[in-house]
């Protein structure tokens, strides 16, 4: 769907590429020409994938360890990269998740997924901006992965919504600040997407599992990975030079059939004939 060479030349960080949503981007990246560092706290997941993209595509991918928690350790991966080359993308994709009542959080629960989501997300982009904006580099790009609640806020995952709002406020913020200096931002808002980390996470067998899930779905499915990584292949691409500071949402409609009426438009869908027959005025 996209000339094979969309990305060549482009040096891109996939934060948290090691795994799921952010490994399927760097695949994507990578088979469109772009040279991918991916970073991540475990190393061993880290060389696995690098190993295993570089064979499936042959493209240039390499890994950092980094802890975007950790102010230091984020700048010392950003100067491990410009010591070979500057980045153009940087990819604001690690996150943490805890599914759980608010009321019972720990302040260190708190602190562990607003620091990896929040703050993570912040060190790496001020840590790139600065050094684009201190050499005058320009046609540079920060896109984030957001929630689908950090538009609507979300009940026993409150740390994450709150966090991935104030992403979205990082977002517009800096498209106004940095757009004049070259550097726009963009974001997108995922609707589910299986992954081993999101579902171990979020996806108690309670919830009922996929078939529960896909009726909240006006697609009536989940996402493929292909779908999000192509979307995000082309937002961080030229061809999307002139968008900056939105926020795309790939959900199939999830967030609309959650708004409006509610828990009670969502029975609505099941309602059969004869109950909306039953509605309808009697002609005299
Ligand atoms: C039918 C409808 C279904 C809808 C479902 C659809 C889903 C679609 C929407 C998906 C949105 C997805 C968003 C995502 O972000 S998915 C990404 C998931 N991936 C990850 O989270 C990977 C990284 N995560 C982690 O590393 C950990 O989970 C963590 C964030 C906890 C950080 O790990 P770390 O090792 O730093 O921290 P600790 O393990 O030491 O824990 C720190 C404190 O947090 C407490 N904790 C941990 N888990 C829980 C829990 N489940 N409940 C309560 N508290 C928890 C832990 O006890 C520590 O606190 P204390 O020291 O005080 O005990
Ligand atoms: N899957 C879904 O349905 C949805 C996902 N998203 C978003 O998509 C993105 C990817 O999630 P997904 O692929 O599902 O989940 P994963 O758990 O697979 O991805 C999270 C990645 O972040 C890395 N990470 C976590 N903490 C840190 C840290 N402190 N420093 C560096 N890296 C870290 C993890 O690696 P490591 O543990 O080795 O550090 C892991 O590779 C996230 O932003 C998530 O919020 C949004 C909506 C829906």
């Amino acid at each position: 769907m996209f000339q094979p060479d969309l990305l060549k030349g482009k040096r891109i960080l996939v934060t948290g590429g090691g795994t799921g949503l952010g490994r399927s981007m760097t695949h994507r990246f990578l088979e469109l020409g772009a040279n991918v560092v991916i970073c991540g706290r475990r190393e061993d997941v880290l060389k696995q994938t690098v190993d295993e993209l570089a064979k499936e595509t042959g493209g240039e991918i390499e890994a950092v360890g980094c802890d975007v928690r950790i102010p230091d350790a984020v700048e010392a991966m950003m100067d491990t990269i410009w010591a070979k080359r500057p980045l153009d993308i940087l990819v604001n994709n690690a996150a943490g998740q805890i599914l759980a009542q608010t009321h019972k959080l720990s302040t260190r629960a708190i602190d562990a997924v607003l620091g990896i989501v929040l703050h993570g997300s912040a060190y790496c982009t001020v840590a790139a901006g600065r050094r684009w904006i201190d050499a005058g580099l320009r046609d540079r790009v920060v896109m984030s992965i957001l929630t689908v609640s950090s538009l609507t806020g979300a009940p026993f995952t409150v740390p994450s919504s709150m966090a991935k709002a104030g992403v979205l406020a990082m977002t517009k913020s800096l498209a106004v600040e940095w757009g004049p200096k070259g550097i726009r931002t963009c974001a997108i808002v995922p609707g589910p997407f299986p992954t081993e980390g999101a579902w171990s996470r979020l996806m108690p067998k309670e919830r009922g599992g996929n078939e529960e899930l896909v009726k909240t779905i006006p697609l009536r499915r989940v996402g493929e990975h292909e779908e999000l990584a192509n979307l995000a292949a082309f937002l961080v691409s030229d061809g999307a030079a002139y968008i900056n500071g939105d926020a795309v949402v790939i959900d199939g409609g999830k967030m609309l059939q959650s708004g409006g009426g509610g828990a009670s438009t969502q029975a609505m869908l099941d309602w059969t004939d004869e109950q909306w027959e039953a509605l309808r005025p009697k002609r005299k």
